[in-house]
């Protein structure tokens, strides 16, 4: 099923959380839900789900969720990573989540042991570490096998073992033919882990594309050449109105992504190449370069 967010918006009080909002998620592969801190990610995620009132809807398959029955199959959703009964266990919240979505309650088990939590089964989440209680969220998510996942930052207070489990399990969902939507504001996270993005900032969109082409839009994409004579080889390549700017003792920097084109023109120019190396953005290059003028990331320290 593919999900459409159609015009979605939302103020609080003076502040347009959302703006104007519309995508399309499609299956078979995780879509990133990209923005900085207080882009408007959250609210999304709750007018999507109705948890929100505000303008536009969202269809699933072309309808209004909740003319979908039941709806624990259509979307599982993890959006507080706390938000869990203090008195109860693990496995007693997902039964009790279990009997509301009409999931036979063996499956709590194959859940816990799905996202690793089968040891800690008996114990309260109020003693989880913030990784565990996201493991316990994501299980509580894909309890009803549901053909769309929603997850608002799951990879916070994971470790980096813990990401790498979350992204080989959030490919393998989507790869059954599932939507997989997933918040983030780490931009290395969500590199590894989705394929296509969706990325707004202020509460408008800003990009709905593959990350491979979102990076690529870049100008940080460029080719590291070294040659024999690269004076000789910047002036063949202005002929041909490429820039270069030399990087090294022997090299250049050539602001394209095009290594056929330089390699040529150093074999037309007589030189001899030592190395031809396309460079590529991280997404992080990329993010901060084509939302110039929007709100921007915070680094570790700092602000709040
Ligand atoms: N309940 C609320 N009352 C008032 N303002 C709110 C409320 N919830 C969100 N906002 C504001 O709406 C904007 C969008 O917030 P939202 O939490 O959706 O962003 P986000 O992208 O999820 O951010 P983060 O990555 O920090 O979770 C922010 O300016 C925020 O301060």
């Amino acid at each position: 099923m593919a999900v459409e967010a159609l015009g979605l918006g939302k103020n609080y009080g003076a502040v347009r959380a959302v703006d104007d909002l519309s995508f399309t998620l499609e299956p078979g592969s995780v879509t990133g839900f990209l923005g900085p801190n207080g882009a408007g990610k959250s609210t999304t995620m709750r007018l999507m789900l109705g948890l929100d009132s505000g303008d536009g809807q969202t269809l699933w398959d072309g309808g209004r969720l909740s003319e979908r029955v039941p709806v624990t199959r259509t979307v599982g959703a993890h959006l507080d990573a706390r938000f869990f009964h203090p008195s109860r266990t693990a496995r007693n919240h997902l039964r009790m989540l279990a009997t509301e979505a009409s999931v036979p309650t063996s499956r709590v088990d194959d859940v816990l042991r799905l996202v690793g939590l089968a040891e800690v089964a008996d114990k309260r989440p109020s003693g989880f570490s913030l990784g565990m209680a996201q493991r316990l969220g994501l299980a509580g998510a894909i309890l009803a096998e549901p053909d769309v996942l929603l997850l608002d930052e799951p990879a916070n207070g994971l470790d980096p073992q813990s990401i790498q489990w979350l992204r080989d399990f959030l490919r393998a969902y989507a790869a059954q033919g599932k939507v997989v939507f997933v918040s983030s504001h780490l931009l290395s996270e969500m590199q590894q882990m989705a394929e296509h993005l969706v990325v707004i900032a202020k509460g408008r969109l800003i990009a709905d594309e593959s990350l491979d082409s979102f990076v690529a839009r870049s100008t940080r994409n460029d080719v590291l050449v070294r040659v024999s004579d690269p004076a000789a080889l910047a002036a063949a390549l202005a002929a041909e109105g490429l820039t270069a700017v030399p990087e090294g003792e022997d090299g250049l920097a050539v602001a394209t992504s095009d290594t056929d084109r330089i390699g040529e023109a150093a074999f037309r120019a007589g030189l001899s190449v030592r190395e031809l190396t396309r460079r590529t953005a991280s997404l992080e290059e990329a993010f901060l370069e084509l939302t110039t003028g929007e709100q921007q990331f915070q680094t570790g320290g700092g602000a709040a």
